[in-house]
């Protein structure tokens, strides 16, 4: 079995108990209320040779939701990937909001675009083909920016999420909301080094080292939410 299929092997079960089980939320609670162009645009992903690093569906609607709760306008993503999470913040926010977009790779962009375009919200995009920390570093350059974005969604080289985390406790206002991706790592992190598949090790480490640094800081307040691959929310008390 080659890597790519290792993973999706791993990662497609989901954290719980079992696999049915996790369909079963997926089928019950989430695929129903799931927007008509979201859904295409994941059966567009799904042929993808690394369709496994799209958000999962269940994390996209809390990030929904959590997106709701704060009234969120500006918001940056970290990792857009084909799209999935992007497309459900741009169908949340309301029609003067923006999102600063970034990923390094602009194809896989491409493939979601047509639908982007089709639920009529590729204005709200602003999309930076760009690696994340200049980008970040960049926006931090204009005082205008400096607690300038309500909510950041974060979902890329978890080596940089540390380097994120700092970026964005001066972009996103206090009170404000920002939500990490993969903080289970495939339920990696409560595995015996020795017992851990090759191909999590070294994303299990970084991921352990991320969320031993998250638990200890405290300009925010912190939620592991065990959905998806693990997404922690963080809070920005000040
Ligand atoms: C897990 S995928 C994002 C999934 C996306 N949120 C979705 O819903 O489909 C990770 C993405 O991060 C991008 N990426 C990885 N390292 C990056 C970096 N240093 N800067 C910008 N983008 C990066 C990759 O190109 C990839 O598209
Ligand atoms: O298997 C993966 C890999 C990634 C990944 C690897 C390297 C990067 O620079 C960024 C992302 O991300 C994943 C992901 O977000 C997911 O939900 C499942 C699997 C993977």
């Amino acid at each position: 079995m080659d890597n790519e299929k290792k993973r999706s092997a791993i990662f497609s079960k989901g954290l719980l108990q079992s696999g049915e089980l996790y369909q079963y939320l997926l089928e019950t609670n989430v695929y129903p209320r799931e927007p008509e162009l979201l859904k295409e645009l994941r059966d567009m992903t799904a042929t993808h040779p690394r369709a496994i690093m799209a958000t999962a569906p269940d994390a996209g609607q809390l990030i929904a939701m959590l997106l709701k709760l704060i009234n969120a306008k500006r918001t940056i993503e970290v990792g857009v990937f084909t799209g999935y999470s992007l497309l459900r913040t741009a169908l949340t926010i309301p029609e003067d909001g923006k999102i600063v977009a970034i990923d390094m790779n602009r194809e896989a962009y491409e493939i979601g675009l047509p639908v982007i375009r089709k639920a009529g919200v590729e204005n709200k995009i602003e999309f930076i083909e760009s690696e994340a920390l200049p980008v970040l570093d960049q926006l931090l350059e204009d005082p205008g920016n400096e607690n300038g974005f309500d909510f950041a969604f974060i979902d890329a080289d978890k080596i940089n999420y540390w380097k994120y985390h700092e970026r964005l406790m001066k972009l996103v206002k206090v009170g404000g909301i920002v939500v990490y991706d993969n903080t289970l790592w495939a339920g990696s992190v409560a595995m015996p080094e020795e017992c851990t598949p090759e191909i999590l090790r070294e994303g299990r480490q970084r991921t352990l080292e991320f969320n031993k640094l998250l638990a200890a800081d405290p300009r925010v307040e912190i939620s592991l939410a065990p959905l998806g691959d693990g997404i922690t929310i963080c809070r920005r008390m000040h």
